[in-house]
């Protein structure tokens, strides 16, 4: 494949021309007076009659009309997103600069249907058995403690896409949570993490699962030995490692040297990323905490959405529509930001999680050609679950002077049935995107505020100029295919966004220059001695501010 600019695609500079002529004053009021039908044109409903899933995506209050819509999708045509699409699916090394291939669809093609030819894909299903065995001996009370007792506790000692995931998947499930099972995530290297977790559990009770693709994260394998160490303070004996430390890696050597036994070993490949990993062995505590049948059925709700992907039209196509919107805005309207806003409460980490995935895949200004590109790449992904942002930052994304494209999520069904606080939070859900596409003019607020009205300030401070995109996706309830399908559509949203941009959205580089000055630092704090900063080579800055560490560490 070429892999050009996207600029060079001659969709692209019609867009631009599109922004120009009538994009950047599009107005949505009048575009839904204009079309009473504007709903049906520019919505989709996805469902799979294979598992309990079903999405509606919104997307008619974002800025477009047929021929901007359309020019969208002659871009991706022009990328040969659909050609891209098979090329991961068939296992072709997109990861060039790793030369891997991208995989996380194998990992829950549950009855082997994309019959793909890359080494390890014909252990994803022995690998599932595996942790299917050892979650049920764990939950079922069969799998013991060093001094017999059953597990009460598991932590799970990753970070980034061996956390994430994790964290974000139990949180959002936790409805179908073993209660009795309590569940904490160590990810940071400040011992504050792992010594706060460690002062509730229990060593005679609690399992740890080291959570590393590598194996060789300084956080990880720093936290994991030292929960190693407090549990062998208790233990003693280190022949009882076995019966509380598994480890899920594709490093077996590394956690074989750590200690780990090779029957409490979860693998997994090269081809499946950090943070697409959470179908993977990676998934062992969410497995834990709900079941291994849970745990199934969130890998078929995602394997629904990779046929949808793989298959639809890409006008009809979810997480193509969703990459194409945001192209829209990131690379002609200039918006740095997408906000994801999850209405449920157990999805309160959906936005966390979606950061790492979003941010260290397309956070990239090389295309796969070695051009520096001449357009933005990823956007900033953040937000949180409504209504709690509501009253934090929305006051901006309604009247401040940036253009936040907002998606906006819930479900039809609540897991708790509490008075009426599901109809009070849908009401939000329902209002805010309804008061950022139409907002209130100057005209409305003068007759509202009558005699007030000679003010000027007050009226000008309370209008509202509309026209501020969203997305609306609902889902019926949060189960855990549903909820599969939701993490599968966003990943490839991802994936379509890097196709079209040219870059590699499945390394991440840019991860490592911090990492390799972090190493060269540590000696010197190690050292205690301030004198030993200048001639180390660093900065003025730097180098200040080591000496004022060291000049007042106790
Ligand atoms: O699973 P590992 O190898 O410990 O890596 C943890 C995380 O570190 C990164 O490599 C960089 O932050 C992520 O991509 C990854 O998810």
């Amino acid at each position: 494949m070429a892999h050009k600019l996207a600029s060079a695609q001659p969709s692209w500079q019609k867009l631009q021309q599109l922004y120009e002529s009538k994009g950047k004053q599009y107005n949505l009021t009048q575009a839904f007076k204009a079309d009473a039908s504007r709903f049906d044109t520019y919505s989709r409903e996805w469902k799979s009659d294979k598992v309990d899933a079903r999405i509606l995506l919104d997307f008619s209050k974002n800025l477009i009309d047929d021929e901007i819509f359309n020019q969208l999708l002659s871009l991706a045509q022009e990328a040969e997103v659909k050609k891209q699409i098979d090329q991961m699916f068939a296992g072709d090394h997109i990861n060039t600069s790793e030369d891997r291939a991208v995989l996380h669809v194998a990992l829950r093609d549950v009855e082997g249907e994309f019959k793909i030819n890359e080494a390890g894909v014909d252990e994803v299903k022995p690998e599932l058995e595996h942790m299917k065995r050892f979650s049920d001996a764990v939950r079922s009370g069969e799998w013991k403690g060093y001094t017999g007792k059953p597990i009460k506790s598991i932590v799970n000692i990753g970070i980034g896409g061996s956390d994430l995931g994790p964290v974000m998947v139990t949180e959002a499930l936790k409805p179908y949570a073993k209660r009795d099972l309590d569940a904490h995530f160590v990810s940071n290297i400040d011992g504050t993490h792992m010594a706060e977790t460690l002062r509730v559990c229990d060593p005679e009770t609690t399992l740890f699962i080291v959570a590393s693709k590598t194996f060789t994260t300084q956080e990880t394998i720093t936290n994991a030995t030292t929960a190693r160490d407090w549990f062998l303070e208790a233990a003693k004996d280190k022949a009882h490692v076995a019966k509380h430390f598994v480890a899920l890696s594709t490093n077996v050597k590394a956690a074989t040297d750590f200690g780990i036994a090779q029957e409490n070993m979860f693998k997994f490949w090269d081809w499946v990323g950090g943070r697409y990993s959470l179908w993977s062995a990676i998934g062992l505590s969410i497995a834990l905490v709900i079941g291994y049948e849970r745990f199934e059925e969130l890998l078929r709700g995602a394997h629904q959405m990779d046929l949808h992907f793989k298959n639809a039209e890409l006008k009809d196509n979810l997480p193509v529509i969703l990459a194409l919107i945001g192209i829209w805005y990131n690379d002609f309207f200039g918006s740095e930001t997408q906000a994801i806003l999850p209405y449920d409460q157990y999805m309160h980490k959906f936005a966390d999680y979606f950061q790492q995935g979003d941010m260290e895949s397309n956070g990239k200004f090389i295309t796969k050609n070695s051009e520096r590109v001449n357009y933005h790449t990823g956007p900033i992904i953040w937000g949180q679950a409504g209504t709690n942002g509501q009253h934090a930052f929305y006051q901006l994304i309604h009247q401040g002077t940036k253009l936040i494209p907002c998606d906006f999520i819930a479900p039809v069904e609540t897991h708790n049935r509490v008075g009426e606080h599901h109809e009070i939070l849908l009401s939000n859900f329902f209002a805010q995107p309804e008061a950022l596409a139409f907002g209130k003019s100057e005209d409305e607020v003068r007759a509202e505020l009558g005699a007030q009205a000679s003010n000027e300030f007050l009226v000008k401070s309370k209008v509202f100029e509309g026209n501020r995109p969203t997305n609306s996706i609902m889902l019926q309830k949060i189960t855990p295919a549903a909820l599969g399908a939701l993490i599968a559509l966003y990943e490839h949203k991802i994936a379509v966004q890097g196709f079209i941009w040219s870059i590699n959205s499945y390394d991440q580089m840019g991860v490592e220059l911090g990492k390799v000055l972090a190493k060269k630092i540590l000696p010197l704090l190690q050292a205690k001695d301030a004198s030993k900063v200048d001639g180390a080579g660093h900065d003025s800055s730097t180098s200040g501010l080591l000496k004022f560490y060291l000049n007042n560490a106790k």
